[in-house]
């Protein structure tokens, strides 16, 4: 799917996406730090087309998560083979200290930083509504366009609460193909390459469940979420 190559790791010293500071502070009189990181809050919109009878979700390779796979690939590396998420394997090379300077020889797939998630973005326009951002992303990311009217908010959380406490808001679109205008994939300008993926209702739940598909929390909460509240008005299988 994705194609990715010149990678380097260098040092961020100034960021326009995540601020590092560390707290200082006595908790019940026992001096403490924490380091964490200010970013911006996000939303995200659990998309149900009512045509297809499939939840629309997206795919995109993340960095963080694909440096995750590249750590536990360097450490199996290590101790003789690179072995990534989807079971992939390679025989380690001859020479392990040389290759231990080259680290290209090292990198996992590209496919090992894919994740399937909600639509979601940044609350980063403050002039705009939580509801107004959302619809923005469901009409760039995933190319319907439904009014925000029609976005039905669902709760928010705290994601990431070690490192970052922002808080994610989190809403429920229902769509129809009618509602499709484009085929989505994201703000070309901001460099965003999304694929745009459908998961069908009946198969919802074995989705969520499967730990071979990377995910986000969000993708399991709001199947469980429209199983709840959202059946017996459309019926989703639970045989897991
Ligand atoms: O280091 C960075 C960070 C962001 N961007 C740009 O900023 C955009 C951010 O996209 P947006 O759709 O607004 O946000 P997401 O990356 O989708 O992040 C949302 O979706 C994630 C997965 O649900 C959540 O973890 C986040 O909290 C939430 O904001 C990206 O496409 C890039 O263009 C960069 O270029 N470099
Ligand atoms: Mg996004």
């Amino acid at each position: 799917m994705e194609e990715i190559n010149n990678i380097e790791v260098v040092p961020c010293t100034e960021s326009n996406y995540l601020k590092p500071f560390r707290l200082l502070y006595n908790q019940n009189g026992t001096k403490k730090s924490w380091d964490f990181m200010r970013t911006h809050d996000s939303v995200s919109v659990l998309i149900f087309n009512t045509t297809s009878h499939c939840f629309v979700l997206v795919k995109q390779f993340r960095p963080a998560v694909y440096m995750c796979e590249w750590e536990k690939a360097k450490t199996k590396t290590s101790q003789g083979a690179v072995k990534t998420e989807e079971g992939e394997a390679s025989e380690s090379q001859e020479g392990q200290s040389a290759a231990a300077e080259d680290t290209s020889s090292q990198w996992p797939p590209a496919s090992a930083g894919v994740t399937y998630e909600l639509c979601a973005g940044l609350v980063d326009k403050p002039d705009l509504s939580l509801e107004e951002i959302a619809r923005q992303e469901v009409l760039e990311e995933c190319g319907y366009d439904v009014p925000a009217s029609k976005l039905k908010r669902i709760t928010s959380y705290r994601s990431g609460v070690g490192v970052t406490g922002a808080k994610q808001t989190m809403f429920y679109a229902e769509v129809s193909d009618d509602n499709c205008v484009s085929a989505g994939g994201g703000e070309p300008r901001e460099g965003e390459l999304i694929e745009v993926v459908k998961v069908p209702l009946h198969e919802a739940m074995t989705f969520a469940y499967d730990e071979r598909i990377p995910k986000t929390m969000g993708v399991i909460f709001s199947f469980i979420w429209f199983h709840n509240n959202m059946s017996p008005k459309y019926k989703i299988s639970t045989n897991v």
